[in-house]
């Protein structure tokens, strides 16, 4: 027998979605998360932001940036992610996420509870984020004061079949934002 026809209810019921934005530092999730997220908020979307260095504050506090760490952080955000998703919120998860498997595992918790879940590459390439370098990271890391940089000295395993891969170099971010914007009405999840 196949799924029962949807009810009124069910037609009317927001439709959540997680949307992952991985990329190098300074690549510009953040920044589209951010753009985005107010546009959302703007046409009455409930929207939530998991930004990976504000959840290292708080719900990742004490873990750091070795492999294990790094998949710690990120199936604890996609947990997060899937619960507020599957209530109708779109999540916007402006994290690193270097590692496919725990991208993977992300994705099966949301395939597992029919959550929707969008792997977006911020596809910017490393001379371009390092020359942008908002934090200094880069800098920091050639004068060797830090080690395990994400693209440099650190993996980043490009993902090979992303939802959408978004380039950012030599475009602005309403461009970018009305991009990720688009795929989302695409997508029906707006
Ligand atoms: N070694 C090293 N490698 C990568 N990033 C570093 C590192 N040290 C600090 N930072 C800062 O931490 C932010 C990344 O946190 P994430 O939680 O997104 O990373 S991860 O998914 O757990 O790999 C990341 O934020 P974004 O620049 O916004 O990506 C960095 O500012
Ligand atoms: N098209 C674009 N999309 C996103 N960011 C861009 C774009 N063009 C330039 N930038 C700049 O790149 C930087 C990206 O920083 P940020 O969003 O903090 O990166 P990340 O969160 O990936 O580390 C910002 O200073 C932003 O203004």
């Amino acid at each position: 027998m196949g799924a029962p026809a949807p009810t009124p209810a069910d037609l009317l019921r927001p439709r959540g979605a997680t949307v992952w934005l991985t990329g190098l530092p300074s690549a510009g999730k953040t920044t589209l998360a951010r753009a985005l997220a107010g546009r959302l908020r703007a046409e009455g979307h409930p929207v939530e932001v998991l930004d990976g260095d504000e959840v290292r504050a708080h719900l990742s506090a004490g873990l750091g940036f070795s492999r294990e760490d790094r998949h710690t952080n990120v199936t604890r955000i996609g947990f997060v992610a899937e619960r507020l998703a599957a209530h109708g919120v779109t999540v916007l998860a402006p994290v690193i996420a270097p590692y496919a498997a725990s991208r993977a595992a992300v994705r099966e918790r949301h395939a597992g509870r029919g959550t929707a879940f969008l792997e977006v590459h911020v596809a910017t390439p490393v001379e371009v984020c390092s020359a942008r370098d908002v934090k200094g990271l880069y800098a920091r890391q050639a004068a060797g004061e830090i080690t395990g940089l994400t693209g440099v000295d650190d993996p980043y395993e490009i993902p090979a079949d992303p939802e959408l891969r978004i380039r950012t170099r030599g475009r602005s971010v309403a461009e970018c934002t009305a991009e990720l914007h688009a795929f989302l009405t695409g997508r029906g999840l707006l």
